[in-house]
């Protein structure tokens, strides 16, 4: 009998809010939500999540520990991030704000970040933001969602490629200082989406419920191409057409 299929889902676990994802994920059937600190561990999800925290902190633990380049790869293997706060920064091609010397950034999101775009830690606030279509239907959730942000930057630039889930309205006296009467809050791109907002604060899953599908879908993509390529060949060594009569039986 097969074997239900399990998704391994890892949390970058060196710094921040990644014990509150883990709960979160734990309460979606079949997903396996394994902390990740290490190169192997890393290796052995489909998808990872950055949490939100401190985005120069994590960056300098991440080089400490010899895992940028480890994340690049995964990156570049086209599994799936989802970036939260401090993680959707570490994500994205450019930021601003950046502490002096700069930080680390992952890339790969086709987006300008500011850092601290609603301001300090006293700043922090939370609102109902309308729900993208895509966010999965769960019994006693509405057409909005709870956006928790706590020191958290906006995505103040999207390239082409990059699809805005959510945007925040800003209030006429930001606007006013901004130049501008929205931001982009939630952000997808191919295999990579980042929130400036924390959903593991609260008790709604579906935004891990969404990561989850693209985790799903890519672990399912991966087993199609496995599938389609060919088998190969093993004459090929020999370097000449193998000698393989067509009148023997077959068994
Ligand atoms: N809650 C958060 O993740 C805050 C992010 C923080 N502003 C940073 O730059 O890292």
């Amino acid at each position: 009998m097969a074997q239900p299929q399990v998704t391994r889902v890892g949390v970058l676990a060196l710094q921040g809010s990644f014990r509150e994802h883990m709960t979160l994920l734990r309460r979606i059937p079949g997903v396996e939500p394994v902390e990740v600190r290490t190169k192997e561990e890393l290796q052995s999800v489909a998808g990872l999540i950055i949490p939100g925290g401190e985005s120069t902190t994590m960056a300098l633990v991440a080089e400490r520990w010899g895992l940028i380049p480890e994340l690049r790869a995964f990156a570049a293997e086209q599994r799936p991030i989802w970036g939260t706060c401090a993680g959707l920064i570490f994500l994205a091609n450019r930021a601003s704000g950046m502490k002096e010397g700069g930080q680390a950034l992952l890339g790969g999101l086709d987006c300008m970040v500011q850092r601290n775009f609603f301001g300090a830690q006293i700043n922090s606030f939370e609102t109902q933001l309308p729900a993208p279509a895509c966010l999965p239907a769960a019994d006693g959730e509405g057409p909005t969602f709870r956006a928790v942000f706590i020191r958290a930057p906006a995505i103040i630039e999207a390239g082409p490629g990059v699809e805005v889930l959510a945007e925040y309205q800003l209030t006429e006296e930001e606007a006013a200082a901004q130049g501008r009467g929205s931001v982009a809050v939630a952000v997808r791109s191919g295999p990579l989406m980042a929130t400036a907002f924390h959903p593991e604060l609260t008790q709604d899953a579906r935004w891990h419920e969404l990561f989850v599908q693209m985790v799903q879908q890519h672990v399912a993509a991966a087993a199609a191409a496995v599938a389609a390529a060919p088998a190969p060949d093993p004459f090929a060594k020999l370097g000449r057409a193998p000698n393989r009569p067509a009148d023997l039986p077959v068994y």
